[in-house]
This record gives structure tokens, sequence and C-alpha cells, in this order.
């Protein structure tokens, strides 16, 4: 209960778009003229005042205006609380429940106070905030992609999230890979920015789901992920993966459809999906069991143990491990010799190795995506992910 009653303040601080729909100046402010009263002069000239403020006052205060105008207007919450998954509704209507018999005159005048401190002076006196890093580039500069001296670079780029990758990012990485496996280089790799390689999927890809459209969502999702793992199941050079740090989710899984993976000593292979109530995407359910035996794969895909670098590279899932303080120059002075190779040649090669592989990796992938797509809508993944979130927030 406790846990569920958080989730509107968890949600607002792991998903800034949960509010998009009480935008500034969104917040219903037709006024009813029975609502009218004493100050109600006040009120309305507050409710006018909010619709020329320059700058907007953030998704709390947007949820306190909501709360406040509600109870000014038609008193105490009376309408049935919203679904747990319906996050935008239930936090709202969380927020004008928690007003309890808050008379209508006392919460009119706090809303107009609290529109009075947002006023131009305050606005004008506040400081703008400088952006955090991620936050400053377009979507586009998540997914950052160089090509040089026979070798595409696609580089994940949202190190102040662990390089979580978006549902824009997963587009993004399926147009780079469209690309390179088209362009003039002869290998691709994928690699980390900062401290990371990747904590894989974003997690507030899943509270970002506007109310109503869950089940639509999860399909879209679905073909999503699909079209995201066949770009590697089908990716023509060779491929390989440079892992700068930990890994989780789905950047491990989908290394069984690399062709080489190489490891600094500080990478982590994680995939914590029972804890998250989800089930193992990638092809990892065929690649695992068949790379590192059925039973090393068990303990990584059902009871999520985390692997070193090291113990990954013993189990056949990572090709070598390097030491931090030389691994990316040694990576790089030997991507960029294999980079000379002759290309058509690697072309041909890989082609004979995965070939016979290839249609029941998708049979596979289209089977994982139908039967997460499933767990997406269960009960337990949603409360896995809310506990997820909770723990986080500390409260
Ligand atoms: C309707 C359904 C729609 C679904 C759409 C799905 C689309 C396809 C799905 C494909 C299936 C993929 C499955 C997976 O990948 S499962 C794995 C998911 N990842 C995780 O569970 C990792 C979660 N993160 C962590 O455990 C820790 O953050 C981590 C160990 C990675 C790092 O810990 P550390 O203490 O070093 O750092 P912080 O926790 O403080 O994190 C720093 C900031 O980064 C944010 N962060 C980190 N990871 C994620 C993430 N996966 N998603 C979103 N945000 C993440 C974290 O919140 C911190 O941000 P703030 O500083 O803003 O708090």
């Amino acid at each position: 209960g406790a846990l569920v009653s958080m989730a509107g303040r968890l949600m607002r601080r792991w998903c800034p778009s949960l509010l998009q729909d009480l935008h500034f100046p969104v917040v219903q402010l037709h006024m009813s003229r029975t609502a009218m009263r004493a100050s109600e002069k006040d009120f309305e000239n507050a409710v006018n005042q909010l619709k020329l403020l320059k700058k907007d006052p953030g998704n709390e205060v947007k949820l306190k205006l909501y709360a406040l105008y509600k109870q000014a207007t038609e008193g105490p919450c009376n309408t049935p609380k919203p679904g747990m998954l319906d996050f935008i509704n239930k936090t709202k209507w969380d927020a004008w429940s928690a007003l309890g018999s808050l008379p209508k005159e006392t919460a009119r005048q706090n809303y107009v106070d609290l529109v009075s401190s947002l006023s131009p002076s305050s606005e004008s006196s506040s400081q703008i905030k400088p952006a955090a890093a991620d936050e400053k580039l377009p979507e586009s500069e998540n997914v950052v992609v160089t090509s040089e001296g026979g070798i595409t670079k696609i580089m994940l780029n949202r190190p102040t999230k662990r390089n979580a990758i978006t549902t824009s990012m997963y587009k993004e990485i399926i147009h780079a890979l469209k690309v390179a496996s088209t362009d003039n280089s002869t290998i691709t790799v994928i690699t980390g920015s900062g401290d990371y390689y990747s904590s894989g999927n974003d997690l507030t890809n899943f509270t970002a789901v506007p109310p109503g459209e869950i089940e639509e969502s999860a399909k879209n999702a679905g073909i999503l992920l699909r079209d995201f793992v066949n770009s590697f199941i089908d990716f023509p050079k060779p491929l390989i993966a440079v892992v700068n740090g930990p890994a989780v989710g789905i950047v491990v899984t989908i290394l069984g459809l690399f062709d080489v993976v190489y490891a600094s000593d500080r990478a982590t292979f994680h995939t914590p999906f029972s804890e998250l109530g989800q089930s193992p995407e990638g092809c990892s359910s065929y690649t695992f069991p068949k790379i590192m035996g059925p039973t090393k794969a068990a303990e990584m895909l059902l009871f999520g143990k985390k692997l070193t670098a090291r113990e990954a590279c013993a189990q056949g899932l990572v090709t070598e491990v390097f030491p931090e303080s030389t691994f990316q120059k040694e990576v790089w002075t030997r991507l960029k010799a294999y980079a000379k190779l002759p290309p058509n040649s690697l072309r041909i090669s890989k082609e004979l190795i995965r070939s016979t592989e290839k249609e029941k990796l998708h049979a596979i992938n289209a089977e994982e995506c139908t039967v997460l797509q499933g767990r997406w809508l269960s009960e337990e993944c949603m409360s896995a992910i809310l506990n997820f979130i909770s723990r986080k927030s500390k409260l």
C-alpha cells in the first residue's frame, strides 16, 4: 500500500513527461459561476495571471495548482480513484485527495498565494539553472556515430544516466546500423561514453506510457524491440562490442549477436530480468545456453547473477579482457589493424558463420518479444518497476 501511495511522487522524479497533460496553462481553468464567492475576483485574477507566466513553473507546482483549483472550485475530492497503472490521473487524484476537507475559501487563498509567488518579478529574479549535461543535448546526440579509418563507431552517449537506452535511442541505433551496413567502413563498433557501457533499457520508458494506452504502447514497444534485435541479427559486417564498463539488460543479451566482445576488467554483465518481472530478450534465451551451457545461462537469465568481465570471458560471452589502464589503447590499436583487412572477405566469412542461424534467431526474437509484451502488462512487472524506483528514491 505504501509502495503504491508513493508511486505518484516517484513517477514525478523518474518521469518528467508524466505530467505533460498538466503543462501550464493546461490546468483546467474554466471557472463555474457557482464556485465564485468572496475572494472570487482575486481567484479569477490569479487564474488569468497564471496564463501570462513566461516560465513553466514545473510539474510539482502545476500539480499543486491543479489540486488547489479543484478543491477551490469543486471541494474535497469526490471522484473514484484511478487505477494503479493510470499514472497521470492517479497522480492528479492523489494531489487533490491529499487536500482532504480543506475549505474552498482556504484552497482559493492558497491558490492565489501560490500564483503570486510565481509572479513576473520573482520569475525574473530567479536564476536559470543550467541543464544537466545530457539534457542539453538534442536526442540525436545520445547516440553519436562517427566513421574513420574503416571503423564506424556507434557510441551510447548519455553518461549521466549510465547510457540507459530511451525509445528514441533504440530507433537511432537501428538507423545507425542500417547506415553502417552499407557505408564505406569495414567493421562497426558499439561502445559507451563515460564509466558505463550501458544500464540497459531506460526504465522511464515504462512510466512515460500515457494512461489508457498501455496495451498499445506495449505492442509498439514489442515491435520496436523486435526491429532493434533484428538489426543486430542481420548486420552484415563484423560487429564488435567495446565494453568499457558495467553492462545491464538488453546490452548484455544482444552480445550473443556480436562477432567479437572486448571488455575492460572493470566491466560487469548483469541481466536482472526476474527482479524486474520480465523475461530474456536479444535472442539470449537461445544464444546464452549455446555459448555458456544451460546451467550457467540459467544463473544469469533466471537468477540475475552478475558476471565479472573475467567470468564472462571464461564462459565465452566475452572474447578478451583488458586492464582498464590500457583498455582503450590496446583495443583501438587492434581494431584499427582489423579494419585494414579486405572488407568483402570479412563480409563473406561472417555470412558463412552466421547464415545457418539467422532464420532461427528471427523466430526466437519474435517469440521473446511476444512473451515480453505480455510481461510488460503484468502486475509482476509493474510492481517490480515500482519496487526498483522506490528503492532508488531512498524514501
Ligand atoms: C509499456 C511498456 C514500454 C516498455 C518499453 C521497453 C522497450 C524495450 C525494452 C527492452 C528490454 C530491456 C530490458 C532491460 O534492459 S532490463 C535492465 C534495465 N536496467 C536496469 O534495471 C538498471 C537500472 N539501474 C541501476 O540498477 C543502477 O542505476 C545502476 C547499477 C545501473 C547504476 O547505479 P549507480 O549507483 O552507479 O547510479 P544511479 O543509480 O545513481 O544512476 C545514475 C543516474 O542514471 C539513472 N539511471 C541508471 N540506470 C537507468 C535506467 N536503466 N533507466 C533510467 N535511468 C537510469 C538513474 O536514475 C540516475 O539518474 P538521476 O541522477 O537522475 O537520479
